[in-house]
């Protein structure tokens, strides 16, 4: 039986749209302004000791690419926090997204995010989401500090973090081979596809095109 329910974002709850036209274009367009202004801050300045060669040049390559890297991750989700604190940004979720995820808190169900995005970016987009404040629905915010999402031993160490067995937990992405590394650890597992995301269904996870059609897998 499941119990516990573990979501990736972009993609699954949100739109690809949005992470990458709204909050990432965000990011880089703020990155310099940023560094100038906190980069010797404790907490950035420990996040920069991470980053090889010159900070500026290095992160760019990085945002360039979509790297998937801690350091990046950590400063984006500081730079976003100016962004929804003003109101410049608000958290995107496909409308099925809030309703379902406040019917399977109030039934009991146990709920978590694994994101590549920092643990304070998914606060803040869940904080400040079109729906309203979701942050408090969710005992855990995994990100790549559990490792990355294409590698079962990541799924290992949320099990671990999380206190849940592997066969308990249902985890919900657009990504086929995220889902194939859930797998390998024990995980239940679907596949969100969603036309508005262009998202290709891989034929090997059980699918689901919205989270109200993810209960059909709770009821099984
Ligand atoms: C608040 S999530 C920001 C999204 C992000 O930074 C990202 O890299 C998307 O990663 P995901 O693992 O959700 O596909
Ligand atoms: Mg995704």
């Amino acid at each position: 039986m499941i119990t516990h329910i573990l979501t990736d974002i972009e993609g699954t709850t949100t739109a690809i749209a949005f992470v990458h036209r709204s909050l990432f274009p965000y990011a880089a367009s703020a990155l310099e302004e940023f560094l100038a202004r906190h980069g010797e801050e404790p907490e950035v300045a420990a996040i920069l000791a991470d980053v090889p060669g010159d900070p500026l040049t290095t992160l760019r390559e990085w945002m360039a690419a979509d790297a998937k890297v801690t350091p990046l991750k950590a400063l984006q989700g500081l730079i976003w926090n100016q962004g929804y604190a003003d109101g410049a940004l608000r958290g995107h979720l496909w409308p099925d997204v809030a309703v379902e995820l406040r019917a399977w808190h109030a039934r009991g169900l146990h709920l978590a995010i694994y994101s590549s995005g920092s643990e304070q970016a998914q606060r803040l987009l869940f904080r400040h989401s079109e729906a309203g404040d979701l942050e408090p629905l969710f005992e855990g915010f995994f990100d790549t500090r559990m490792g990355a999402k294409r590698e079962a031993q990541s799924y290992t160490r949320i099990t671990e973090a999380w206190g849940a067995e592997p066969a308990r937990i249902l985890f919900l992405s657009d990504v086929a081979e995220e889902l194939d590394a859930a797998r390998a650890a024990g995980f239940a597992t679907c596949q969100l596809v969603r036309a508005e995301d262009g998202t290709k269904p891989s034929g090997r996870h059980p699918e689901a095109a919205d989270f109200k059609a993810v209960n059909r897998l709770l009821a099984a």
